[in-house]
């Protein structure tokens, strides 16, 4: 089932065409990376795709509904956009930001009971959170504070998720962790994501689809093992990259080989 289409979808921005002709069908079960150079329209895609950016009327659907007959409420219960930098504004700590995410679920009166709270606390040890639950957002790290960001979208409980560079900050050990949470989260709640990252290999190892943005405007798009090779990267961000086998999936690099 598609949980995401575009037909024709175009964007001009910053004085340049970003995209045109942009037809996705995004089904579930699957996860979705966008790749490209800074610039090329990554962010400003996965808004546009969450109605941030307009676009005609009927040229984004979700699960076969134009994006603009949603009504507001069963939209934030479907999807779940995660942004690049996250605004702290007023001062807040870390449980009630997580606890945000159950709004969409809640009742008439907005009231959090105990399977809220039993949510959040079991996202917070999902993503090492626990201990902070109490502290405000404005002592934390940037990849405290990212995964404080996830852990919301998380309790939010989307089936659409559209996420721009999740892993922003994360150590090694919490992109995996994340990454490999999402990955089976869609496959068993037959949800789907659009994943914008800078890391082919993380796109090669948990992502099923792959659309690259090209700096003119063109874009490519199709299974892992067809667009994610070595030449194609390459021309993609004018850069040399390399390829390697890995245990089960390609391991890709920057430069050329070294001397020793
Ligand atoms: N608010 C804005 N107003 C006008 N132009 C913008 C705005 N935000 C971004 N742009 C322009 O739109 C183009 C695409 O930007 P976008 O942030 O979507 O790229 P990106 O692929 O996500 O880049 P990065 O890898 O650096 O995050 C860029 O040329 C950028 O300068």
């Amino acid at each position: 089932m598609s949980l995401l289409s575009t037909a024709q979808l175009a964007l001009d921005r910053g004085g340049r065409t970003l995209y045109r002709h942009l037809d996705l069908e995004i089904r579930t079960g699957e996860v979705w990376a966008v790749l490209g150079p800074n610039g090329t329209g990554k962010s400003s895609l996965l808004q546009q795709l969450t109605g941030l950016l307009p676009s005609p009327p009927g040229a984004i659907r979700l699960a076969g509904r134009a994006l603009g007959d949603w009504p507001s409420r069963e939209l934030a219960r479907f999807r779940a956009l995660i942004l690049q930098e996250q605004e702290m504004g007023v001062p807040m700590r870390v449980w009630d930001r997580v606890l945000l995410g159950c709004h969409p679920h809640l009742g008439l009166w907005g009231r959090v009971g105990a399977e809220e709270q039993a949510r959040v606390q079991a996202v917070l040890a999902t993503m090492d959170l626990s201990a902070l639950a109490g502290r405000l957002l404005q002592e934390l790290s940037g990849g405290e504070r990212q995964r404080v960001a996830l852990a919301a979208a998380m309790v939010q409980a989307p089936r659409l998720w559209l996420a721009d560079e999740p892993n922003n900050h994360l150590d090694p050990r919490h992109q995996l962790r994340w990454m490999e949470w999402l990955r089976q989260r869609v496959i068993t709640q037959a949800g789907a994501a659009i994943v914008a990252l800078h890391d082919v290999n993380l796109a090669a190892r948990f992502c099923d689809r792959i659309l690259l943005l090209f700096p003119d405007g063109n874009h490519i798009q199709g299974d892992r093992r067809q667009v994610l090779q070595a030449s194609v990267l390459t021309s993609l961000y004018d850069c040399p990259v390399g390829q390697v086998d890995g245990p089960g999936f390609p391991v890709f690099y920057w430069g050329r080989p070294g001397p020793d």
